[in-house]
């Protein structure tokens, strides 16, 4: 099968592709990425020098703050409103532990899954079914395969998987489009399978701080409103604090998340410096006996050094409270930036310890198979998923379901 594994490079650059080191088969030979162009409208915080401010200096402020109309929960809940009418939410206060999920709760977000992944999908399973029209296997078509494999961002390792793997089981022989999927959806399940792994909280930290991290708008603070959702339901006490000091906006929104899913904010003035802010709401998290704390952050590029070094001193001051916090450290990746999100991870983990990811706005892409790609370089847990805006759209990741919607098979 060589010849057909070097088509695809041979088509689209006239040469061989580089073979990935034997040390590790399974990686994919990415060249490094070019970084994104520097933002250079994004305001930058000084960092100073002076050790945080003591805890009762915190200031939790419970009315809105200071900021534009645009900025005012009013507002935002007005437009939430209008443009997301709000889900129904259960009550904010101790909810009880819920049992296992329903068969029937489990289908209705298999589908949720599958309506989020349905533009990949669509694009993947429209060029199976081109390509496999009751012919009989052979070359031309693997590598066609392998080609829309590999514009559904999926990477080369597991378009060759799959095409190897249909290379051996069928070549010749009359093949259709749905065995072409049940094996896709096979290979997907067998990439992302060591990576999905839930994201435990151990009982045994109070709190259990959880960072997030990751590049602007890409959906740090929605994910934290899902999770504090979630973790209520879990019966968990839940702080979230309002670390993305640059924007007012930002910090409202975490009030009105906070709101919805009955857990404390807390929260400084706009261009507050945000490891105070990260020094206090731990303090204030441990004093209260809070289960979980998740810090927001403000997003930042991964090229941004000073930003950087920001997060990285935010993650210093965490640890003078408690040395072996963060005890998560989550990255949010935006689904729609491809490739780029390599890239984030690659430079995140780096130099803030990334511990797993949480992939949104999957709904909004039809190159989802980013994940995959990331799963095999990184081999980082993936713990939740984001397929719309709403609170309800996260779920633990489950590679199964994951791969079965991408490839439109049907649910388990
Ligand atoms: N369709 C879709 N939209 C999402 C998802 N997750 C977040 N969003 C939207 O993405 C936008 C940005 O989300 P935020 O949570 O504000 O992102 P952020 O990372 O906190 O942004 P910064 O504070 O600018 O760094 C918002 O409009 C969210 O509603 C998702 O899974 N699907």
């Amino acid at each position: 099968m060589t010849e057909k594994k070097s088509g695809f490079w041979r088509r689209l650059f006239g040469v061989e592709e580089a073979s990935p080191a034997p040390s590790d088969p399974t990686r994919e030979a990415h060249e490094p990425l070019p970084m994104a162009p520097a933002d250079a409208d994004a305001p930058t915080e000084p960092v100073p020098d002076a050790p945080p401010a003591p805890a009762d200096h915190v200031q939790i402020q419970d009315g809105p703050l200071a900021g534009p109309p645009e900025a005012s929960i009013d507002f935002i809940e007005d437009l939430e409103a209008e443009t997301h009418p709000a889900p129904t939410l259960p009550p904010v206060v101790a909810p009880a532990p819920q049992p296992a999920a329903e068969p029937d709760k489990k289908l209705g977000w298999f589908q949720r899954l599958a309506t989020g992944l349905k533009r990949s999908s669509d694009q993947l399973t429209g060029g199976i079914a081109a390509i496999f029209t009751k012919r009989k296997l052979d070359q031309g078509m693997l590598d066609e395969l392998e080609d829309i494999l590999i514009q559904a961002d999926l990477g080369l390792d597991t378009a060759s998987r799959v095409t190897d793997a249909l290379a051996e089981s069928r070549f010749d022989r009359e093949i259709s489009p749905d065995e072409v999927r049940a094996v896709l959806a096979a290979e997907v399940a067998r990439a992302l399978e060591p990576v999905a792994l839930p994201l435990v909280i151990d009982a045994g930290k109070k709190p259990f701080v959880i960072l997030m991290v990751g590049v602007n708008g890409s959906g740090k603070t929605t994910t934290i409103g899902k999770l504090s959702q979630l973790f209520a339901r879990e019966g968990r006490k839940v702080v979230l604090a309002a670390g993305d000091t640059f924007r007012a906006a930002a910090i409202e929104q975490l009030q009105v998340w906070g709101r919805r899913t009955g857990a404390e904010v807390i929260a400084r003035a706009p261009g507050s410096d945000a490891s105070g802010l990260a020094y206090d709401a731990m303090e204030k998290a441990r004093a209260d006996g809070a289960d979980v704390l998740v810090i927001d952050t403000a997003g930042r590029l991964q090229n941004r050094d000073e930003l950087m070094a920001e997060l990285e001193k935010i993650i210093r001051v965490i640890k003078k409270i408690d040395p072996e916090a963060p005890h998560a450290t989550l990255l949010t990746l935006d689904a729609t930036t491809g490739q780029n999100a390599l890239n984030q991870v690659e430079i995140f983990g780096r130099r803030a310890g990334v511990t797993g990811l949480v992939m949104t706005k999957l709904d909004g892409t039809a190159r989802g198979g980013i994940l995959v790609a990331i799963a095999q370089k990184h081999r980082l847990p993936v713990h939740f998923i984001g397929v719309g805006e709403g609170v309800d759209n996260i779920e633990p990741f489950s590679a199964e379901d994951f791969a079965r919607a991408i490839a439109g098979t049907a649910a388990r």
